[in-house]
């Protein structure tokens, strides 16, 4: 066999790689894929629930904003994600290692100074979960391919999504689309749709996860597949779930509706004769993620697309069907009033809180010993938002998942005279008993319009536990903060309400 002349490596310098993945995720932190905000208009368009068109529109108004005003399109500014195919021709200049180079570019990123980024990593997961600062480390996926250049995608993935990652293994003969299915009605809103759906189905346990999420990389094209129909199986597939799916009536923000996701994905790689494993992985409306390929000629840029491509819509004005409520003087009675889906504008003194600082809480609580800061007549944000800059009061400020603070809701409402919070997503079902007994109320804000919901914010200062970072307990000065009876005080729930008026399945 005639030997074949050495290739010419390729140099890729270290600063390449680092500036390339801190371009990247500040891109995407403010710039939504072009592909998604023309599904999500045309979901917009087609939305005859009005809650949830109003729930689209301001995802859609919060991305347009981002992109003009270069600032995070949601307070979750995700876990990076960096999948690099590396040619086997190329060499990196440096001797350090891969991770650690991605993991600089993590940290050039989400501690740049003109747009940081939130920092939301905690170290050593089971015990101390300490904040690491920097968002670093980043998860990593390395392959190396034939070529003279290196692909890179990078990606920020969101917590609430990310917690909604659903994985079986199936028996071979069983169908992945009724598992699919049945398990899109038990995930609630706290992935915050519409988004997308990635299903992996083969491999092992690992490949199918990495399939599913993969997956969600691909331009989202379900409209173009919907005009010219499905050519294969999988096509076929893909369609059926979109339908199914949006029939179940979840709709945006769990809110009930028309449309829950504005695509499908699905990969697949051969498995073992006894196996079926799936993944499924939801994308919430924070869809980043961006490519680029390095060949040894400098670092990579990217281009902001045209504000001119997001749809011109102007947001209804709550002032005209809202009722103002002063947090400052908010009494029982008053919250006992409130009914489920009516549209409140908040304004005084607003607690935050989250999940590590509802565990410090607790904890006190189970002691016996006081609370930091008194929770007694107060209205609790979960939130846990982006650092400000210039003349911002505070960064993008957006909700959390309220279903996570569930396990906490009965001992705050009987011990601290706490009257009402604020998330995003469905309440469980142990929460709602606990807040119709305590005569409370959950609220909602849009999960995904964070830039929107940071407007209303006037003021922030840390009152409390300040060594948890973004978790801490402010205060935060609102003005006008528009939100959603989620949960009243007969326990009447939006997120039953609604899926149930819109399921068509
Ligand atoms: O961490 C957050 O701010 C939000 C989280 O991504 C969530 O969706 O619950």
């Amino acid at each position: 066999m005639a030997a074949t002349a050495p290739h010419p490596t390729v140099w890729i310098a270290e600063d390449d790689l680092v500036g390339s993945i801190a371009a990247a995720l500040q891109f995407v932190s403010h710039v939504h894929p072009a592909d998604y905000v023309r599904h999500l208009a045309r979901a917009y368009e087609r939305e005859e629930s009005p809650t949830a068109k109003d729930a689209i529109a301001q995802i859609l108004v919060n991305s347009r904003m981002a992109l003009i005003g270069r600032r995070p399109m949601c307070q979750d500014t995700g876990v990076a994600a960096v999948f690099l195919k590396v040619g086997m021709n190329v060499r990196f200049a440096t001797r350090r290692s891969l991770d650690d180079l991605v993991n600089e570019g993590v940290r050039r990123a989400y501690l740049d100074e003109a747009n940081p980024l939130r920092a939301t990593m905690v170290a050593d997961p089971l015990f101390e979960r300490r904040n690491t600062g920097d968002n670093a480390p980043a998860m990593i996926h390395v392959d190396l391919v034939p070529g003279d250049a290196v692909e890179v995608i990078v990606a920020a993935k969101g917590g609430g999504s990310e917690n909604k990652a659903r994985f079986v293994q199936l028996n071979p003969s069983a169908s992945v689309e009724d598992w699919v299915v049945e398990t899109m009605s038990t995930l609630g809103a706290g992935w915050c749709p519409p988004g997308l759906i990635g299903i992996g189905v083969g491999g092992s346990a690992d490949k199918a996860m990495l399939l599913a999420k993969e997956s969600l990389f691909e331009p989202i094209d379900m409209l173009d597949l919907l005009r010219r129909g499905p050519a294969s199986k999988l096509e076929e597939m893909r369609i059926s779930l979109h339908e199914r799916i949006n029939a179940l009536g979840v709709g945006a923000q769990g809110l009930g509706g028309v449309t829950t996701v504005l695509d499908v994905k699905i990969r697949t790689f051969p498995t073992h004769a006894a196996s079926k494993p799936v993944a499924l992985m939801p994308q919430c409306a924070a869809n980043r993620h961006v490519s680029f390929t390095l060949d040894g000629s400098g670092p990579a840029t990217f281009e902001a697309p045209d504000a001119a491509d997001w749809p011109e819509i102007v947001l209804a004005r709550t002032a005209d069907a809202a009722r103002r409520v002063d947090l400052d003087r908010l009494t029982r009675d008053e919250v006992r009033s409130w009914t489920v889906g009516e549209r409140l504008l908040l304004s005084g003194k607003l607690l935050t809180g989250r999940d590590a600082a509802h565990k410090r809480m607790a904890d006190l609580l189970a002691r016996g010993e006081p609370l930091p800061v008194p929770l007694d007549g107060r209205v609790i944000y979960y939130v846990g938002p982006v650092k400000a800059v210039g003349g911002e009061a505070v960064g993008p400020a957006g909700p959390t998942t309220a279903t996570r603070m569930d396990g906490f809701v009965d001992a705050l409402l009987a011990r601290t005279g706490l009257l009402a919070m604020i998330g995003k997503a469905e309440r469980g079902p142990q929460a709602i008993e606990a807040i119709a007994r305590h005569g409370a109320a959950s609220l909602i804000a849009v999960g995904g319009a964070a830039i929107l919901v940071a407007q209303a914010i006037r003021s922030s200062r840390v009152l409390a536990f300040e060594d948890i970072g973004m978790e801490a307990i402010h205060e935060f000065e609102v003005v006008d903060m528009p939100v959603t009876v989620a949960v009243d005080s007969a326990g009447a729930s939006i997120h039953l309400i609604g899926p149930d008026l819109w399921r068509r399945a």
